[in-house]
C-alpha cells in the first residue's frame, strides 16, 4: 500500500500523522514533544502556514520570485535550510519540521508530508477537502530569499503571487482561506501585537483571526466585512498601517472577492479546495505528481506475506472501509477472495470481520474501521492479488520479505522514539519463486539521516548487501542477510527495505522493517 494512502486514511491513532492536530486547537511544542494549551498556538494552523510560507516563501522564494513559468519554484520543503532567515521567523516552521520529520520515509518525502499536514488540517477542522497528490522531491539546498512580509507592499506581494500563477482574486482569496485559523502572536510579530494580547492561557499572546479559531471556515470572511467579532485579525486591525497586509490585500479590488468569497459557505469552501489544492502542487520543473489520493470505500493495508516451510503461504493484513459521502454504511464483514498467481479468481474466500465500535477515520472524508483478515493460500497456486466485491488489488508472491523469518534487535521492549543511537541488527529473509540462482540479490536498507543545517533529514539509501541461499521451500527459494547499523530509534521507525535481483527485475521494494519488530 502506497505509503502517503497510509499516512493520510489510516495512520490517524495515538503517535500517527494525525495525532498533532487532534482536537484542532491543539498545540505540539517541538521544544518538549508535549502539548501545550497554554501559549496561544495550534498546530493545525502552524501546518497551513508552513505550506504557504514554504509555497509563500517558496512562494515567497521558489514559488513567487521565481517564476512558476520558468519551472524553477514550488513546494520542495527547501524551508528546511533557511530556518535562520528573518522571513522565517518564529517557531511554527520548526515545529512544523520536526513532527513532519518523524514521518519522512523513502516514499514520503518532506514537502508530501507539508501539503499533507495542510490538506489534512483544513480538511479534517471543518473545512473543505482539498485534493490530496503526492511525488514532490525534497530540495537539496536553501532557495532563494522570500518576499512577502506583513511590511511588503501590496504591489509586491501581487506580483510576487502572479509569478505563481495567483491573480489578485487569488491571491485575495488564498490569503482568507488560509487566515481563518490560527492568528498572529506578539511573541513572533511583537510591531503587529502589543504586550496586551498575552494572558495565563495565551503567553505567546495571539490574536485569532476570527472567533473560531480552530475551525476552518467562512467566519473570518464575514466578521471583516461586517466589522464584528475579531474583524479579519490583528492583520486588518492593528494601528501600524505598514503591517496591515492583510487589510491592503482585502481591500485592493474594493472588498470584490471577500464579497464573492462570504456569500456561502459552500462557495468559500469551494474556491478554497481549488486554491489550496493549486498551492500545494506548484512544485519544481521535472517534479510528476502522482493522481490525487483517493480513499476509495474499500482498501487494503498493513498487507504481510509469510511462508512455512511447507510451503504454504499466509496472507495477513486488514481491509480499511471509509464511509465516504454517499457510500452504504460500513457493514459487518466483507469477504476477501483470494486471485491466484494466474491471474484467476479463486474458491478461496475468508470473511473480514469489521471493529465497527473504532472509527480511525482522518476527518476528511468519512467514519473509518479497519477488517482484519487472515488467509492461507497453497504456495502451488500462489497469490496475484485479492478481490473484495468488484475490487481486484494486485499483489504478488515472486519476491517478498518474510516477516516470520525476519527479525530486528533489540525489540519493542527496550523501544521508545527519543532513545539516542545504539547497534541494531536487521535479519531478514526473503523469499523468491525461483530455483535458479540469481546473479546478484541485493537487499538495501533505506533510513533518514540529518542533513547539515536543516531540520529536515533525508533517506539514505547507499547500505547495500548480498543476500545468500538458506533454503528451500515449495516453489520458493529463501535469501537472507543479516545487516547491522548504529542508529537511533526514530530512524528505525521509517526505515525499510528493497530488494532486488537485477537480472530478472523481481523485486520487493519497501518493505517497513518497523513492522516486524516484537517485544523481546
Ligand atoms: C499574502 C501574504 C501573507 C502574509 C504577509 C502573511 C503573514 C502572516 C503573519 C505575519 C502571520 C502571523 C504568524 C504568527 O504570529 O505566528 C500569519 C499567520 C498565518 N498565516 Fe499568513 N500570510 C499571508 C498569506 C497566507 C496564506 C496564503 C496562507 C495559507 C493559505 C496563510 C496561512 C496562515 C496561517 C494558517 C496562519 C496562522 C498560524 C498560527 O496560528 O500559528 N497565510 N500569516
Amino acid at each position: 500500500m502506497n505509503e502517503l494512502e497510509h499516512l493520510y486514511f489510516d495512520d490517524t491513532g495515538p503517535g500517527g500523522f494525525k495525532s498533532g492536530m487532534v482536537p484542532c486547537t491543539n498545540y505540539v511544542d517541538s521544544r518538549t514533544g508535549l502539548s501545550n494549551d497554554t501559549l496561544g498556538r495550534e498546530t493545525a494552523a502552524q501546518w497551513i502556514r508552513t505550506a504557504f510560507q514554504q509555497i509563500l516563501k517558496e512562494l515567497a522564494d521558489d514559488f513567487v520570485t521565481a517564476d512558476v513559468a520558468a519551472g524553477i519554484g514550488g513546494l520542495d520543503a527547501s524551508i528546511g535550510f533557511e530556518m535562520l532567515r528573518p522571513e522565517n521567523v518564529g517557531v511554527a516552521f520548526n515545529d512544523s519540521l520536526f513532527f513532519f520529520s518523524f514521518f519522512i520515509t523513502d516514499k514520503s518525502s518532506m514537502a508530501d508530508l507539508i501539503a499533507m499536514g495542510t490538506a489534512m488540517a483544513i480538511g479534517a477542522c471543518g473545512g473543505p477537502q482539498v485534493p490530496y497528490r503526492g511525488g514532490r522531491i525534497d530540495a537539496t539546498e536553501a532557495g532563494p530569499f522570500g518576499v512577502c512580509q506583513p511590511e511588503t507592499d501590496l504591489k509586491t506581494t501581487l506580483s510576487s503571487l502572479s509569478g505563481a500563477g495567483f491573480n489578485q482574486a487569488d491571491t485575495i482569496a488564498l490569503t482568507a482561506c488560509g487566515h481563518t485559523m490560527g492568528g498572529v502572536h506578539h511573541s513572533t510579530f511583537p510591531q503587529i501585537v502589543g504586550p496586551e494580547a498575552v494572558s495565563p492561557n495565551n503567553l505567546d499572546g495571539r490574536i485569532a483571526f476570527d472567533d473560531t479559531v480552530g475551525v476552518n471556515d467562512i467566519n473570518v470572511v464575514r466578521q471583516y466585512l461586517s466589522g464584528t467579532g475579531n474583524r479579519g485579525g490583528a492583520l486588518v486591525t492593528t494601528t501600524n498601517k505598514t503591517v496591515q497586509s492583510d487589510l491592503r490585500l482585502y481591500e485592493s479590488d474594493n472588498n470584490k472577492t471577500m464579497e464573492r468569497l462570504s456569500q456561502s459557505p459552500e462557495q468559500f469552501n469551494s474556491i478554497c479546495a481549488s486554491l489550496i489544492a493549486r498551492m500545494i502542487d506548484t512544485v519544481p520543473n521535472g517534479v510528476t505528481l502522482t493522481p490525487v489520493l483517493d480513499p476509495g470505500n474499500v482498501k487494503h493495508a498493513a498487507i504481510l506475506l509469510n511462508v512455512d516451510w511447507s510451503g504454504k503461504l499466509t496472507l495477513s493484513g486488514f481491509l480499511r472501509y471509509i464511509e465516504t459521502a454517499g457510500s452504504a454504511s460500513a457493514p459487518e464483514s466483507l469477504d476477501v477472495t483470494v486471485i491466484n498467481r494466474d491471474g484467476i479468481l479463486t474458491a478461496n474466500t475468508v470473511k473480514a470481520v469489521g471493529n465497527l465500535s473504532t472509527d480511525t477515520g482522518n476527518g476528511v472524508f468519512g467514519p473509518t474501521f479497519p477488517y482484519p483478515f487472515t488467509v492461507d493460500i497453497p504456495g502451488k497456486t500462489g497469490l496475484g492479488g485479492i478481490a473484495v466485491g468488484s475490487e481486484r488489488f494486485p499483489l504478488q508472491d515472486t519476491l517478498f520479505v518474510v516477516p516470520v523469518l525476519s527479525s530486528i534487535t533489540p525489540g519493542l521492549a527496550s523501544y521508545n522514539i527519543i532513545d539516542p543511537d545504539k547497534l541494531w541488527t536487521f535479519n531478514v529473509t526473503a523469499a523468491y519463486r525461483t530455483f535458479s540462482t540469481p546473479s546478484s540479490l541485493t537487499a538495501t536498507v533505506k533510513y533518514q539521516v540529518p542533513q547539515p543545517g536543516n531540520t529536515s533529514p533525508r533517506i539514505d539509501s547507499s547500505n547495500t548487501a548480498q543476500l545468500a541461499l538458506i533454503g528451500k521451500t515449495g516453489p520458493f527459494s529463501l535469501y537472507s542477510a543479516v545487516l547491522q547499523y548504529t542508529l537511533n530509534s526514530k530512524q528505525v521507525f521509517g526505515s525499510s527495505i528493497d530488494i532486488v535481483d537485477e537480472g530478472s527485475g523481481a523485486k520487493a521494494e519497501f518493505f517497513k522493517l518497523f513492522s516486524i519488530m516484537e517485544f523481546s
